[in-house]
This record gives C-alpha cells, structure tokens and sequence, in this order.
C-alpha cells in the first residue's frame, strides 16, 4: 500500500492560534501559538499534520521548521508515502518538529488508505481511549478552586508547573494548598529545568509527604548521577522531558537516572521514533507518558493515536485543547479524564473549513 498510494501534493498553511491565557514556565512562556498545518493529498484523499515548534520543549526554531517543510512540499509530488517516509529517515533529525508533522500527514493517508485507526496501524493492540493529566498551568495562579473543579471534571492526576517563582514561594503555596487537594487527586509538577541541585534537595525534602504523582525536569543541569540521586530521595517518579532532545536511538535508557521519561513526538521526531522510544523504555523498566506541545488539534488527534498504541496507562498530557481560544479542527473527544478516540480510518482530524483559501 505504502508503494502504491502516491502524494499528488504536499502544502503547508500558516495559523496563529490566541490562548484562553497566557502559559507560563520556568522556561518561559506564550500566549499564542503558531505553526503549519501540513497537508498531503492523494488522489482522493488528504492526509494533515501539524507544525508547532517550541524551541524551549527541544524543538528546532520555526525558520528551520518552515524550510525543512518547504523542501518536503518541493519533493512530495509524484512520489509514493513509501517514498516519502524514507526521505523522513535522512536529513530530518535536526527538524524533529518539522518530521512530526509531515509523517503525521502521511500516516494519516496511510491509514485512511488501509482503513484503520491511525493507532492500529502503529499498535494492533492499541487502545481506545488515553487517560489524561488536567492542566492547570502555573502553580502561583492555583487555587483551591480550580483542584476542586478538576476533580469535578474527573481528573485523578493534574499538572502544574512550577519552578516559576523564587522555591520558598512555591514551598509556602504548595504547603497552603495541600489540605485543599482531593483526597483521590495528586499533582504531576513540572519545574522545566528550574533548580540548582542542593535546592531540588532542600525542595524535595519540604514537599514530602503531599500527593505528588511525579516531578518533570528538576534540573537545570540534567546530570544522570545527580538525577539518580535525587530519584533516590524523591517518594515518586522524577521524569526528563526536554532534555532527552537529541536522543540517540542507541542511547542506553537504564542511564538517564529517572524512573519515566516524557515524550513528545514533535521533539523526538516523529510517531515511530516516539513509539520506538516508549518500547524501549518499557523494556529498560522506564515509565512513559506521552505529551504534546499545546498544538493544534491537528496534533493533538496524531498523538493521542501515539499514546493510545503504546500501552502505557498513565495519564498522558494531552489535556491542552481547552487552552486555545481558536482551534483548526475539533479535537479529540474529553470525557472525564479521558480521550475517546474514534474508530474513523485516519488520525481522526478534520480541518475547520479554511478561513484565507488560496
Ligand atoms: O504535560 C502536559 O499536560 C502538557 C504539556 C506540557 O506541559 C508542555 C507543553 C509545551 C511545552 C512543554 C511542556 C512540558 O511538559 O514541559
Ligand atoms: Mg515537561
């Protein structure tokens, strides 16, 4: 099939999506999103993708994105999905964001040509709903409020970033809010690379015993030994995220010194090197949890196929389309905490009908 179905074209269309509110992180923040939504036709049918780099998260900076994306589109016509997805195998790695998008487009076609689900086609065993983290941003903008109304909604684990403010802040709001969280609820932190070493320490120790589910990149310095260290004294899992961009595919995992990893498709290059990631942290024993990068929900629909097809059963973080104002397409259905996805051939995305057509 892959031989046979040939990409008739390939474009890419800008957007500029306004946030509810603006995110915030140690690694700062936005309150806007922009990328490409990428589109490869066949005879018949169209595959999409989406583009949204995030040069903080490991991506490539949008100018590598946008021409690594033009010469794709230069190259595409006539060519088969086989084709195309060999090209992706050479001369991409350096434009992880870019190689998403276009394999998302072209296993959307793929799959829609086999008519299956995209995750069956990465996974037969895939499942079909991803459980999810609420997000909930910033933990200085938290309120008791907002872990009620979370768990109202059905959500067991929410995400907050922290590593925001000066850590005896952070110590005095988190120690504040404690008696105010759910008693089935823990909270996923991400500091984003905030803290020296013996301040993760000295934090670690004054937020024992709160109902954290896990700590993303404590480190500035992501040191294995030190990580190792910390994992060490931490009652939960610690995770790397963005400092597993540039990943080899040979990398010993066992030697990243935290119990799970992060993976974003859009940082790690694509569907297949994400799912070949989670496979391989699954035999060295990691954790994995897949995340997005507050895209499109021409994004959100590819990798949530992703996470559905690795089997991992911890909340995904893939919660986000509530924190755009404006969106390209419908995202994947949220029940509770909980994404259903559809039994549709294809990743699932179907575009809004294009507000500047050509
Ligand atoms: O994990 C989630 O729930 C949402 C994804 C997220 O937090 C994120 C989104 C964009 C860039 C970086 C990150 C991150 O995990 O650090
Ligand atoms: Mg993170």
């Amino acid at each position: 099939m892959m031989d046979r179905l040939r990409i008739d074209r390939f474009r890419i269309r800008p957007y500029d999506l306004p946030l509810r509110r603006d995110w915030r992180s140690a690694r700062g923040g936005f309150e806007r999103r922009r990328g490409w939504l990428v589109c490869a036709a066949t005879d018949g049918a169209i595959g999409f993708g989406d583009c949204a780099p995030i040069p903080a998260a490991g991506t490539e900076a949008p100018e590598s994105a946008e021409s690594a994306l033009l010469n794709a589109c230069a190259r595409a016509p006539g060519r088969s999905v086989g084709e195309m997805l060999g090209m992706l195998d050479n001369g991409y790695a350096p434009t992880p964001a870019a190689r998403f998008a276009l394999e998302c487009a072209l296993l959307d076609l793929l799959s829609q040509a086999e008519g299956v689900p995209l995750r069956r086609l990465l996974a037969h065993d895939a499942s079909d709903t991803v459980p999810v983290n609420g997000i909930l941003g910033a933990l200085a903008t938290l309120t008791a409020a907002d872990l009620d109304q979370a768990a109202e909604a059905g959500f067991r684990v929410v995400k907050l970033k922290v590593g925001v403010e000066d850590p005896p802040s952070e110590i005095g709001r988190m120690l504040a809010l404690a008696p105010f969280v759910p008693a089935d609820m823990r909270l996923r932190l991400d500091a984003n690379g905030a803290w020296g070493y013996d301040e993760a320490c000295r934090i670690l120790d004054q937020l024992a015993g709160l109902p954290i589910e896990s700590l993303e990149e404590p480190l500035r310095i992501p040191d294995p030994t030190r990580l190792h260290a910390l994992q060490e004294r931490a009652g939960f899992p610690l995770a790397r995220d963005e400092s597993l961009a540039g990943l080899t595919a040979d990398a010993d995992l066992g030697g990243l010194g935290v119990k799970r990893i992060v993976i974003k498709p859009a940082v790690v290059g694509g569907l297949r090197s994400a799912l070949d990631l989670s496979r391989r942290a699954a035999t060295a024993g990691i954790e994995v949890v897949v995340t997005g990068v507050v895209e499109s929900a021409a994004g959100l629909w590819p990798t949530a196929q992703l996470a559905a097809s690795t089997g991992s059963a911890l909340p995904h973080g893939l919660a986000t389309a509530d924190w755009l104002a404006e969106d390209l397409g419908v995202a994947p259905c949220l029940t509770g905490a909980h994404l259903s996805l559809s039994d549709r051939p294809g990743s699932g995305f179907t575009p809004h009908p294009d507000p500047n057509p050509e």
